[in-house]
């Protein structure tokens, strides 16, 4: 018990109680002590222990949500069946929820906006103070920001428009009687308009493939800094390839439009992004960045990719050190898992389009765009799209955000892309068709009690193998498709042993960025960390199997093709949590194996494996951390029988990563009930964002 803070006994009990229950954590503990220490200090000695009591239970309340990254506390969400409500009794605290508000701002470290207290209440929401001015500057830059107009070309523009975007698309957009609209058309004609835009979609929906049509047309009308950047590593590896293959498919329209200016302005497109960390400039052992408000960075336009990985805090530090006159283009899906911290910042942005919520009976579009007057007006003029029809009596910011519904990466019919699209409507009878219509690209492996053990595949054949024999059908697939990239390594190594009699050897040799691309077409996604069928459970299966059929000889901490990610940050040695790489021979001393990693500007780093920060094994990793990144193949593991805790991490955005993180073939290992439950369990997290920007809606 805190040697300053003397609380009396029912209080204690209360908080033994809490945490023995595992209620609160040894954090939420501290902060709600914290609290009242501080309410005591401004309160005369006859407080009641009714304050204390009740303050410590907000406290907890709020404590618990941030944990969960929400960020805050919803107060008429709160829910007297919480199982830290019981026992309040004891401390003779009633709660009355009709006065529940009115008695937190009672409360002396609880104010309004401008007082300078640890709490703060706005529209019915109580936050630490730190959130609650993340959230109001981002939701004030945001709107300030939509607010501006720019200066269309009305003259030149739609003929522009007109030379990059194929009206024939359209045709293939959907088949219901609504009029169709070239959407990415629309997005682009915003994005000139609007000094934010916000351009959101799924998988192959052309985020990339329409801002590099937009970057070509600004760079016609001017010569601007623009700055492209993603959250992570691997997204802004991503971004720079999406970029070049975007502009080298651009490249054949733009010559048939026979304009010089088109063509000069298709070179000044970047390729180069970088992850916002190194955009922002990372100072060392320090939460803060070079560039701040006090020393904002240098561009015009800012393009941010995977926004839906943006949490809050990031999103302010980014906004505030963004110049006043610079334009800032949002990409990203808000149908993802959202930010590994604190927020929602994309889907909060995306929200005031949101026509009903999802769920399990839904399977109509649940989103329609949201324009003014003005701006439908415009867009039509610039693009001759119906968009007229989107006309909204209060559109807030909904003239800045264009929602892109049609992919182009999976075919009408293949089963990727289908099985997304029931998974994110929440559609189980749809989930269910797709599962059973046998499509190429979808293979299911159930989960069984016992597992039959015929067949002489290496995995099968193995009696050591630690793995449940449940899994051996996914070890199967798996050990053939790493075998792929094993095998050039074991290629190189023999390569390698040839070298001194034979220069011709060197040839033949696969460099470090061949067998990592290798490697990076399979990946084992996980729902959990922990357990048989976590990333843990799962990198020891591969690890044995592999070894079985001598694929790797794991002896050593550091063999001859372990797979290996960063779970911390390394600012001398430039490496990041998330980064992924391979243990390999070095090139220059093949007797000594180095960690090579290939960067988002493709370059590659060598590093001594003992130098490298915290890492793990990668033939699994989790769904969290696949995010911004792709593969041809991806395996995703449902736990057999999930715990209470692990239910609340199987949601319906988890499963939609997950198999949008596959572009060929997606394999599930679960069972048909984890899996359609988890698709049940929709994420919210709560915020007042949507509020700021929408208004109630
Ligand atoms: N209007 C279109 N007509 C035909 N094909 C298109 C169209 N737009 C995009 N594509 C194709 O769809 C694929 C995906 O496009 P793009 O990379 O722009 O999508 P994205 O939304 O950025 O994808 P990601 O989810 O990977 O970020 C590309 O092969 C592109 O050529």
């Amino acid at each position: 018990m805190n040697s300053i803070l003397q609380l009396q006994a029912p209080i204690q009990q209360l908080l033994k109680h809490w945490q023995q229950q595992g209620l609160i954590t040894p954090l939420d503990r501290h902060f709600a002590l914290e609290m009242v220490k501080m309410q005591r200090s401004h309160i005369d000695a006859s407080h009641r222990q009714q304050d204390d009591a009740f303050l410590l239970f907000i406290c907890a309340l709020l404590s618990q949500q941030l944990s969960s990254q929400h960020s805050c506390l919803v107060i008429s969400d709160i829910n007297l069946e919480n199982p830290l409500c019981e026992q309040l009794a004891l401390c003779q605290i009633k709660i009355n929820h009709g006065q529940l508000e009115d008695e937190i701002k009672q409360l002396s470290c609880v104010g309004e906006p401008e007082d300078n207290l640890p709490l703060i209440i706005e529209y019915g929401r109580l936050y630490l103070n730190k959130y609650y001015h993340f959230e109001a500057q981002v939701a004030q830059r945001l709107n300030q920001m939509a607010a501006i107009n720019l200066v269309a070309n009305t003259e030149l523009l739609p003929a522009y428009l007109n030379d990059l975007f194929d009206e024939q698309v359209n045709s293939k957009q959907n088949n219901t009687n609504e009029p169709l609209i070239n959407w990415q058309k629309v997005a682009t004609a915003t994005a000139l308009t609007k000094s934010l835009a916000v351009i959101t979609g799924g998988p192959g929906t052309g985020k990339t493939t329409t801002v590099t049509k937009l970057l070509l047309l600004l760079l016609t009308q001017s010569s601007l800094t623009i700055k492209l950047v993603a959250p992570t590593g691997k997204a802004a590896a991503r971004l720079s390839e999406s970029i070049k293959a975007s502009k080298a498919r651009l490249a054949s329209q733009v010559e048939q439009t026979g304009k010089q200016e088109l063509k000069d302005a298709l070179t000044r497109i970047p390729e180069e992004a970088a992850t916002l960390h190194r955009l922002l400039g990372v100072i060392p052992n320090s939460h803060t960045f070079r560039h701040n408000k006090a020393n904002p960075l240098r561009l015009d336009l800012l393009v941010v990719d995977e926004a839906s990985m943006v949490d809050l805090p990031m999103m302010h530090k980014l906004l505030s050190a963004l110049p006043l006159n610079a334009r800032l283009i949002l990409l990203g899906d808000q149908d993802q898992l959202a930010s590994v911290e604190a927020g929602a910042v994309l889907a909060d942005i995306c929200s005031g389009l949101q026509q009903h919520q999802v769920n399990a009976n839904t399977t109509t579009q649940p989103w329609q765009m949201r324009y003014s007057a003005e701006q439908a007006q415009l867009l039509e003029k610039l693009t001759h799209q119906p968009t007229s029809q989107f006309v909204h009596p209060q559109p807030m910011i909904g003239d800045n955000l264009c929602m892109l519904m049609h992919s182009h990466r999976f075919k009408g019919d293949a089963g990727i892309g289908l099985l997304a699209s029931a998974v994110n409507y929440v559609d189980i009878a749809g989930i269910r068709r797709e599962w059973q219509h046998g499509h190429q690209e979808l293979t299911w492996i159930e989960h069984q009690a016992q597992a039959t053990t015929q067949g002489h595949s290496p995995a099968a054949s193995t009696s050591k193998t630690q793995a449940n024999t449940q899994s051996l059908q996914l070890l199967q697939v798996s050990v053939a498709a790493y075998g792929q990239y094993l095998q050039m390594i074991l290629d190189n190594q023999y390569a390698y042993t040839q070298l001194e009699s034979s220069s011709a050897a060197l040839e033949n040799l696969y460099s470090p960025t061949a067998i990592i691309d290798s490697f990076n077409q399979y990946r084992i996604l996980c729902a959990m960390r922990s357990g048989e069928f976590g990333v843990d459970g799962m990198n020891l299966a591969m690890t044995n199997v592999l070894k079985e059929n001598q694929w790797i000889k794991p002896s050593q901490e550091f063999y001859l093709g372990r797979p290996i990610i960063i779970q911390s940050n390394d600012y001398n040695l430039g490496l990041f949590n998330g980064d992924i790489g391979l243990i390999l021979q070095d090139e220059q001393k093949p007797e000594r194996l180095m960690a090579y990693f290939v960067k988002a500007d493709g370059s590659l780093l060598k590093v001594q494996p003992a130098r490298l920060p915290n890492h793990d094994t990668c033939f699994a990793m989790t769904v969290h951390k696949s995010q911004g990144s792709e593969f041809e193949q991806v395996a995703f593991v449902l736990p057999q029988k999930p715990s209470n805790a692990q239910w609340q991490l199987l949601t319906k955005e988890l499963v939609y990563t997950a198999i949008t993180r596959a572009k060929e073939h997606f394999i599930c290992l679960g069972s048909p009930y984890v899996f359609e439950k988890a698709c049940q369990q929709v994420t919210s997290r709560a915020s007042g964002l949507a509020i700021r920007l929408w208004g109630t809606h």
